[in-house]
């Protein structure tokens, strides 16, 4: 239904109407008739009243198509009867059905544009031009002052309006939650002109979002949002018998702050419950810990050196310390078949490289098959080990949804990727750098995202010069592969240093903390001897790097 501008008649004042006893819900035009909103009452120019009818004749089309109602209290809503004489809100016949009719009125506050009809089962109609109206209930407020609220819905606003005695500003967007914005722009003029503006939109999530979306419309620190954490709006409060919560969401109201941004006042109780980031566990070599102070949640660790050095057997140990310590271990070994991941832990387990030992189980004799079977319930069989049987998929979402998986539904802390480079590998230049970004960033927010400690293993670029990693040449987080990413995202950096052509070295690995930022300590952290007849690495003492062991203690100069 639309409604027409009267051409020979204009919005002249607000008066009393003598048909309901309103004080200003009548209102006087140009040409001498009056009608008033609350009632439906139509004065003629010539004096006669009567109810509004819209098939009457001799009156401004406009008026004859809005639907007149009755003042009554709303007793479900717990709204009175004066509440809605203020607010103009009526019961009332639309086409044989009962409404309940809301008047939207011009934003100078001149005319009734619009009619907002609600019938019982909660559908409504609009009757005139909701585009041309103000925020439902504008018209009942001076156009300034310390505070008005704005809800989501009519309702709503009429009840925050009666539990404030009707006496302070409050509205109520035309079109819920959804067109919010739009509405609040559109009287951003009129809401500015107050010195607060609480945003009481419902306690749901488009609700949220709509507060969102509105909160930055307006100048920083004006707008407040108003939140109750057991009803939904302000009127299932209302029904509740529990108005005061309404009040005290008014006055609680907080100043609306962008997602993300926190003040620091608030934080008191994340510091006291978080225990589970502050938990360290330990490397298996002390040297490690002690300038690492271990491996915690939420930390992405990077490992890296070059071809062949041995950084998959120095995750394995580690994996294989965690297990041992109790923990949950996710391992997504990508460059070996989980059957050999397996073997790698049974021969730590062990004391002996077992994934050497060609000889089949059938063949193995009745002790060695027991001790291998205790190695195994030691590691894989303690239900703490999951394994990523990858079948060459090494696609980077694909790897992120395992890891999702292994923190959320195995219940990992500590993960271990073995390596970056595959996932990444096979692009050309320009793409592998994008490639690894995109990773690294990817990787980074799931870490947070799950609080998971993740030991990520990385390749290096060949250093410039003659002397390769393969031959001891010092790492450098400026080696690591792509841009800078792995070295900004990562909190661990650890450089493996191994010159596999040294007769009297060759089985140390020196390791390099790159980069810290838990503790800042970066540095030569310990030197790594590598057993062959056991396949262990353990911590020895750097006089082996220079063949000098005569002295008993390397740290004692006297
Ligand atoms: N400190 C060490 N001394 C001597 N040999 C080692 C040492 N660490 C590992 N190795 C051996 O070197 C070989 C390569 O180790 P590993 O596969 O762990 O290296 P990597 O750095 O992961 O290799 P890639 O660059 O191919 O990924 C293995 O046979 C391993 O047992």
């Amino acid at each position: 239904m639309s409604c027409e501008e009267p051409e020979d008649s204009e919005f002249l004042q607000h008066i009393p109407c003598p048909s309901c006893g309103s004080s200003d819900a009548n209102s006087l035009y140009s040409d001498g008739h009056q009608y008033c909103f609350a009632c439906g009452a139509y004065t003629p120019a010539n004096g006669e009243t009567s109810n509004m009818d819209s098939n009457a004749k001799g009156r401004p089309r406009r008026m004859a198509d809005f639907v007149s109602g009755e003042t009554q209290a709303l007793g479900k809503r717990r709204i009175t009867e004066d509440t809605c004489r203020k607010w103009g809100y009526r019961v009332g016949d639309f086409n044989g059905h009962k409404v309940q009719i809301a008047d939207y009125w011009s934003p100078d506050g001149a005319e009734v544009v619009a009619q907002k009809l609600r019938f019982p089962n909660k559908d409504f109609t609009v009757v005139g031009k909701l585009k041309e109206a103000g925020l439902f209930g504008q018209h009942l407020w001076r156009d300034k002052g310390k505070r008005i609220v704005i809800t989501e819905g009519e309702i709503d606003a009429l009840t925050v309006s009666q539990l404030q005695d009707n006496k302070w500003p409050v509205v109520s967007v035309p079109n819920g939650a959804q067109g919010a914005k739009k509405s609040l722009q559109k009287n951003l003029q009129y809401l500015l002109g107050f010195d607060e503006i609480v945003l009481f939109f419902d306690n749901d999530e488009e609700g949220r979002k709509a507060t969102e979306e509105c909160a930055p419309l307006f100048p920083p620190g004006r707008c407040k949002v108003a939140r109750m954490s057991t009803f939904k709006d302000a009127s299932e409060a209302m029904q509740a018998g529990k108005g005061g919560e309404v009040i005290d969401a008014i006055w609680g109201a907080k100043v609306h702050r962008p997602d993300g941004v926190l003040n620091g006042a608030e934080m008191w109780e994340a510091i006291v419950t978080d225990d589970a980031a502050v938990e360290a566990a330990e490397y298996p070599w002390e040297g490690l810990n002690r300038i690492t102070h271990g491996l915690r949640g939420a930390e992405l660790v990077t490992i890296t050196a070059g071809s062949g050095v041995g950084k998959s057997a120095v995750v394995r140990e580690v994996a294989h310390h965690l297990v041992r310590s109790g923990e949950t271990v996710g391992m997504l070994m990508l460059e070996e078949s989980v059957k050999r991941t397996a073997k790698g832990l049974m021969s730590i387990e062990l004391n002996r490289p077992i994934h050497l030992d060609l000889t089949p189980w059938s063949a193995l004799d009745a002790a060695d098959q027991e001790a291998r079977k205790r190695a195994y319930e030691a590691t894989l069989g303690s239900g703490r080990v999951y394994l990523y049987d990858h079948f060459g998929s090494t696609e980077v979402d694909n790897l992120l949804n395992r890891i999702r998986y292994l923190a959320a539904g195995c219940g990992c802390r500590y993960i271990i990727l073995d390596h970056l480079s595959i996932v990444v590998s096979g692009l050309d230049d320009g793409d592998e750098r994008k490639a690894i970004d995109v990773a690294m960033t990817k990787l980074r927010t799931l870490v947070q995202e799950t609080g998971v400690c993740l030991i990520m293993v990385s390749h290096l670029r060949r250093p410039a010069g003659d002397k390769g990693h393969e031959q001891g040449a010092e790492t450098s987080l400026s080696q690591l592969r792509g841009s800078h990413s792995i070295a900004q995202l990562s909190d661990m950096v650890l450089g493996l240093e191994r010159n596999q052509q040294d007769e009297k070295t060759k089985d140390i690995t020196t390791v390099r903390v790159l980069k810290n930022r838990f503790s800042g300590e970066t540095g030569i952290a310990t030197h790594l001897l590598f057993d062959r007849e056991t396949g262990r690495l353990s911590e020895c003492r750097p006089e082996f790097l220079t063949g000098d062991t005569t002295s008993d203690d390397g740290d004692d100069p006297f």
